[in-house]
């Protein structure tokens, strides 16, 4: 690494600008690796309003900007007595890397331009039970605050530590814990360490012949502690559940005790279930050690599939009918045309004869079909399952969407979808480089209000961004990313081009505060998958009763009256709750 931040990803995948002014992303490990794309900065310029000077970059911090650790000697005398000196780490890199998430503005900004307000002292990596036990132990007995860390890959500013918080403050690493401790081959069950990503459990189920099939588009790097914490949602929710439907058991070692299951049960109905307190739980209980997970067979068949839609209101209707139809394929997305255009604008040069076919395809769907090319609108489609599944999928879906004056665009262009999605923090960082910043939000909304949801959002940014007079236009874009039988999940992007525009990252900020509250104001909800750590906190006492509030306070303090797991995104001494 030459400089001193973290961006997200893999070291070996960026994107970079070529001689030609192409754009590339480098390494091999995506299907939109490895080639030139001619039409990226071009689209953005034009959806920006603004020109790109690839030789002015922001400088990203290259000396240490970091507060010095805060020690409580006994605490680390007592922990060094117990632990060989290759569980722990003071080292300025680490405890940089396990203080924040993945939020654009109020994280990477700061880490790459900037400075975080506040950093661990010290970052313990947990290999065991019994060393969660005993890490708690210490902490209660030095009053230190712990704070679990999975993948640091949230998007709620759930690891941003509070500004009160005056004790040594640990992280809790729990990526050495990442083992399948054991597989149920007959009952489809298996019992995983907390600690394991999402790479790492698809890949040793994969040998046994089984599949998990959470699938969050963060994957590669965040883990089974953190879905559960966060109450994640995979792509492929509609075969394999989110993950609330995928755990059946989860093991929280808290400062009071072991909260468990004696055993996992197909479904029970056993009075108060304590263990759905957990989903959510956003690291203030306690260390999330393991969990009994469904897993099944590895399916026989994947498939991606598109479809065009002639513009957003078809598209939504055809969405309606399917998800209250038998044949709800794994997944399904449905982008905008923004969306729809960018991803265009990412494919390569075509060869002659592709490009060929590419017009013919072209002159078909907008001269005889008669789509307007700023209009339209794409669905992509992942179908899994035995042969005969997929084929009644795709049969009936390609078969509804003609109803809507739905076209089938090809399984390249499925999977091209799906892997945009991998993409979208490396264009992040790559993005922020040229003073353009954008941030990713989502929500979810009844059926009957998708339409009036997505307008106000719109309205809001165009007049927030009018508001603080920043330069060129901002950017907006949209996807129904989940289907549900009352309604869906809306995920956005937004942007703005802040050259020359004092502290982008406090009125990035204030912008998407506003359309929170636009979101709020037309039916939608706090969050859908990323959660509320510290960036939606205000807006809990807008989503359940004063007395709701209450008793989870009074939970936190019942289970934690040290209030060791001091992380506050949903505690007792929040300003807010
Ligand atoms: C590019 C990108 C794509 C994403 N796509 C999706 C998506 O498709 N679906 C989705 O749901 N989310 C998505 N996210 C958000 C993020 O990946 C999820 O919130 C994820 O569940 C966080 O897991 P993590 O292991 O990284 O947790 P972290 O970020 O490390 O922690 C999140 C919270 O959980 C707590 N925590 C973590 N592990 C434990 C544990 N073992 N015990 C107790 N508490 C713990 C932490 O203290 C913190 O409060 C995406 C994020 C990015 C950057």
């Amino acid at each position: 690494m030459k400089t001193w931040g973290h961006k997200w990803g893999f070291a070996d995948t960026q994107f970079v600008i070529n001689e030609d002014r192409s754009v590339t992303l480098t390494g091999d490990r995506y299907n939109l690796s490895g080639y030139k794309m001619p039409n990226f900065l071009p689209y953005i310029e034009e959806e920006l309003g603004i020109k790109i000077n690839s030789h002015d970059q922001q400088q990203e911090i290259t000396e240490k900007s970091i507060n010095p650790p805060t020690i409580n000697k006994d605490f680390c005398q007592a922990l060094a007595n117990i632990f060989p000196s290759n569980q722990y780490t003071f080292e300025d890199r680490e405890r940089l890397f396990h203080s924040h998430g993945q939020s654009a503005f109020k994280e990477i900004y700061k880490v790459l331009y900037s400075k975080l307000d506040r950093t661990v002292d010290m970052v313990f990596c947990c290999q065991s039970e019994l060393d969660a036990k005993a890490i708690i132990n210490l902490a209660i007995e030095h009053n230190i605050c712990l704070v679990p860390f999975g993948g640091g890959t949230n998007v709620s500013c759930a690891l941003k530590l509070p500004e009160n918080e005056k004790r040594m403050v640990v992280s809790v690493d729990m990526r050495r814990m990442d083992k399948i401790e054991w597989i149920d081959p007959e009952n489809l069950r298996a019992c995983v360490q907390a600690g394991i990503t999402g790479q790492q459990l698809e890949e040793q189920l994969r040998n046994d012949g089984f599949i998990c099939g959470h699938e969050p588009d963060s994957l590669e790097f965040s883990t089974l502690g953190g879905w559960i914490s966060t109450n994640a949602s995979g792509m492929k929710k509609n075969r394999y559940g989110n993950i609330e439907q995928i755990v059946e058991n989860i093991t929280l070692i808290t400062p009071t005790g072991t909260i468990e299951q004696i055993q996992p049960t197909p479904r029970s109905s056993m009075g108060i279930q304590i263990q759905n307190l957990l989903f959510g739980s956003e690291g203030n209980l306690g260390l999330i050690t393991k969990a009994v997970i469904k897993i099944n067979p590895f399916p026989e068949v994947k498939k991606y599939g598109s479809l065009v839609f002639p513009n957003f209101e078809l598209g939504v209707k055809f969405l309606y009918n399917l998800a209250h139809n038998g044949f709800v394929p794994a997944s399904i997305r449905l982008v905008d045309n923004n969306q729809f255009r960018f991803s265009q604008a990412l494919k390569p040069k075509s060869t002659h004869i592709k490009a060929w076919i590419d017009k013919l395809k072209k002159i078909y769907v907008l001269n005889l079909r008669g789509f307007n090319p700023h209009q339209m609108v794409a669905a992509t489609i992942v179908m899994e399952g035995s042969v005969q599944e997929v084929a009644y999928q795709q049969a009936n879906i390609y078969a509804l969407a003609k109803k809507y004056q739905g076209l089938v665009s090809g399984a390249e262009n499925g999977h091209r979808g799906y892997m945009l999605t991998y993409a979208i923090a490396y264009m992040r960082d790559f993005l922020l480089k040229f003073y353009i910043i954008g941030e990713t939000f989502e929500t979810s909304v009844s059926w009957s209000q998708i339409h009036q949801l997505c307008h106000a959002v719109d309205q809001t940014l165009k007049e927030q961004h009018q508001k603080f007079n920043l330069p060129g236009k901002p950017y907006l874009s949209y996807r129904i990313s989940q289907i549900y039988h009352t309604g869906v999940c809306l995920y956005f992007m937004f942007g703005f081009y802040s050259k020359g525009v004092e502290f982008p990252e406090v009125i990035s900020t204030q912008i998407e505060h506003s359309l929170r509250q636009a979101i709020m104001a037309n039916g939608g909800s706090i969050s859908h998958h990323h959660g509320v750590g510290k960036s939606r906190q205000e807006f809990i006492k807008n989503t359940l009763s004063d007395d709701s509030i209450e008793l989870i306070k009074q939970i936190k303090h019942a289970n934690d009256p040290q209030n060791i797991f001091g992380i506050d995104n949903f505690s007792r001494d929040s300003k807010t709750i």
